[in-house]
């Protein structure tokens, strides 16, 4: 089978063509003479530059066999990205494709960003990352879509270095530089966000610009930067195995050419014996390639396009993709009733104990004796300061916000031990097992009761998932605060309930009764201002640039 693939989503005019074994591709970039990408002198490249490079790899795929036409279907990338320059890229492909009297596949550039690293690397069902420029968000297959674990709360990760980049007056786009710069860098601290599987970048991008100005070395900031950025990357791809228990990982996307970007994700998941993946570099920024490489799975599975149908989407989400090349397989279980990495029982003879290593930290339940141990581990990947510091933090919050919920008369273990060298705390043993495995409306809208009453109390959980709450029979008691913070602000608060809300999305068969649930019992005890702004997180087109 042979398939010949369009990009041209933002800059890079490229069409290449995968015949089932080889992928060949033809790249014509844009680079704006200043500034950031222009949508209309981007749009203006496409309009040169597609004809050219279709026109190259059109030529090969007739030189490399006898069959006319030369191919068997055109992919295009139909979104998402910049409306001119995909209307350019759908006209080529309807264009090309009746000439040929061919079909017309719709490739979800994201989708592409993804598959192509679960292609190369022959994986099953691995956990996502794509660190591309518009966008940064962590994706795993679940019941026929690709569902949004994590993603960025502002911008693409991308946009975000090229943004410091030209604040420091250096040309489009910024990543390499970044990673050059960096190589003669040190350490100085910067904000570090991340809350549950989302993240943000704005307060450290403003950080990093204003250390700048007053007169940090830039090499020190672009270290920093890549230091910090990534280590949050790290960090939720590390949470993203964890809660689906996948034992792989691609990166996808052009920051995935950054090289400290995919050493903290390797040694992360080494740490973990988890494989990780990343594509070679041609394939990571954009590219036709891995339009190609998609297309023939989905022309395979008979998913092509009517040319009525076939209309470009800038705003095109991955989730709103039926996956109909991959075998549905049985949603692979949520690591059990824990829902952990690995559990290991120790039986101390009359006090049996068991070790559970969690994303973050090392729990060690005792319940005949009452008491839970958790230490916060070092993780090798990040830089020794911000490692300390990250440790330090949490558990200090961690302590103090779970006396404060219990306080205003939410159920949370009692904190019997807290040591701040060994980033160790100790709590009274609570629950018979968690949320996860005993979902039900009653205990959802108890932990929608919980989280309205802390907001009440002027703070976040900060990662409240279904794994994050621990039952019996008549209680629900929230754990984990260490990511949670004092706040005012009702965009916090919703993203809070968010965070649960995605945590029921990603982990109940079906979510919707839970999710209402979740609402009626945040209604009952919190402001529905809060609720209103969660309607409007949802309704947010996440992808858009918000500048
Ligand atoms: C919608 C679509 O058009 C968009 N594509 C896109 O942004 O191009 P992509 O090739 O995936 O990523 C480009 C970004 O990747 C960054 N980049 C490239 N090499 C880098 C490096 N060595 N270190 C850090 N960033 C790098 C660039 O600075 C730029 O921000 C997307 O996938 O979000
Ligand atoms: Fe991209």
């Amino acid at each position: 089978m042979r398939v010949l693939g369009i990009e041209g989503t933002a800059w890079a005019a490229s069409a290449a063509l995968h015949d089932g074994d080889d992928v060949v591709i033809e790249t014509d970039a844009y680079e704006p003479d200043s500034g950031g990408i222009h949508p209309r002198e981007a749009a203006e490249h496409m309009h040169d530059a597609i004809p050219r490079v279709v026109e190259t790899v059109l030529e090969h795929a007739a030189e490399t066999t006898d069959e006319r036409p030369p191919i068997d279907a055109v992919a295009f990338s139909r979104g998402p990205g910049l409306g001119p320059c995909l209307r350019v890229v759908g006209t080529a492909a309807r264009a090309l494709a009746g000439t040929l009297e061919v079909p017309v596949i719709g490739v979800n550039h994201m989708v592409a960003h993804l598959e192509i690293g679960r292609h190369a690397a022959d994986f099953d069902d691995p956990v996502c990352l794509n660190a591309s420029g518009a966008n940064a968000h962590l994706l795993a297959y679940r019941n026929g879509r690709y569902r949004v674990l994590g993603e960025t709360m502002d911008t693409g990760v991308g946009n975000a270095i090229d943004k410091f980049t030209r604040h420091v007056g250096w040309s489009h786009p910024g990543g390499p530089k970044v990673e050059q710069a960096a190589k003669d860098g040190e350490y100085v601290d910067l904000p570090y966000v991340v809350k549950g599987m989302d993240f943000s970048f704005s307060g450290i991008m403003s950080a990093a610009k204003a250390a700048v100005d007053e007169g940090h070395a830039v090499e020190d900031v672009c270290f920093s930067l890549q230091e910090h950025i990534f280590a949050m990357l790290t960090e939720v791809a590390e949470r993203a195995l964890s809660l689906t228990g996948s034992d792989e990982l691609v990166l996808g996307g052009g920051v995935g050419r950054n090289a400290r970007l995919r050493e903290m994700l390797e040694t992360m998941c080494a740490d973990r014996g988890a494989e990780f993946y990343a594509p070679e570099p041609r394939f990571l920024g954009d590219n036709a390639g891995m339009i190609a490489v998609l297309g023939a799975k989905m022309y395979a599975a008979g998913d092509t396009l009517e040319i009525p149908d076939s209309r470009v989407d800038p705003d095109f989400r991955p989730d709103q993709v039926p996956v109909t090349w991959r075998s549905d397989e049985p949603y692979r279980a949520v690591a059990g009733g824990q829902g952990v990495d690995d559990a290991e029982r120790e039986d101390g003879g009359e006090n049996e104990s068991e070790t559970i290593r969690g994303a973050e930290a090392v729990v060690t339940l005792e319940p005949d004796a009452g008491r839970v141990r958790k230490r916060r581990l070092p993780k090798r990947y990040r830089h020794p300061d911000l490692d300390a510091r990250l440790r330090r933090e949490r558990t200090t919050l961690e302590a103090r916000l779970t006396s404060h919920a219990r306080r205003v008369g939410v159920p949370t273990p009692v904190v019997r031990d807290v040591d701040l060298q060994e980033a160790t705390l100790e709590f009274e043993y609570v629950g018979e097992t968690d949320l996860q495995a005993a979902l039900t409306v009653e205990r959802v809208e108890s932990v929608g009761r919980s989280l309205a009453t802390i907001h009440e109390a002027g703070f976040v959980h900060g990662d409240p998932t279904t794994r994050n709450v621990r039952v019996d029979t008549d209680r629900t008691y929230l754990i984990d605060f260490g990511l949670g913070y004092h706040s005012d602000h009702l965009e916090d608060y919703a993203m809070d309930l968010h965070v649960f809300d995605q945590s029921l999305v990603g982990t109940a068969n079906e979510p919707e009764p839970l999710r209402e649930a979740l609402r009626a019992g945040y209604r009952e005890a919190g402001d529905g201002a809060v609720l209103e702004r969660l309607r409007e997180i949802e309704r947010r087109g996440r992808y858009v640039e918000k500048e």
